[in-house]
């Protein structure tokens, strides 16, 4: 079954460090900063580990120590509980 969309807003408030994703896309999005390129492959290697788990994948851009994420449902066209479980992950693998 598709996941249910729940939009943007009402995942940001279940979130810290989360904004809206420009555009006009329902999405939700988060640049992390790591102290250098190997920190951050670190943890794009943690969360690509859960999004396989998940079979729920980000869009991501990484240049050096900076990493920007995207996520939203495909499957709904919009912000689902996915996005949040993913989030979640995100902000504790950031800080791990
Ligand atoms: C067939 C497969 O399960 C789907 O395409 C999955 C894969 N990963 C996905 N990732 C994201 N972000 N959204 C989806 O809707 C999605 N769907």
């Amino acid at each position: 079954m598709a996941p249910q969309k729940i939009g943007a807003d009402a995942a940001l408030k279940q979130l810290e460090g989360w904004t809206r994703a420009d555009g006009t896309r329902d999405a939700i999005t988060r640049t992390l900063k790591f102290d250098d390129f190997n920190a951050a492959f670190g943890f794009m290697t943690r969360v690509a580990l859960k999004a396989d788990k998940m079979d729920h994948h980000p869009e991501w851009f990484n240049v050096y120590n900076k990493v920007e994420v995207i996520l939203t449902t495909h499957d709904c066209d919009g912000v689902s509980a996915l996005d949040v479980e993913m989030a979640r992950f995100i902000n504790a693998a950031a800080s791990a």
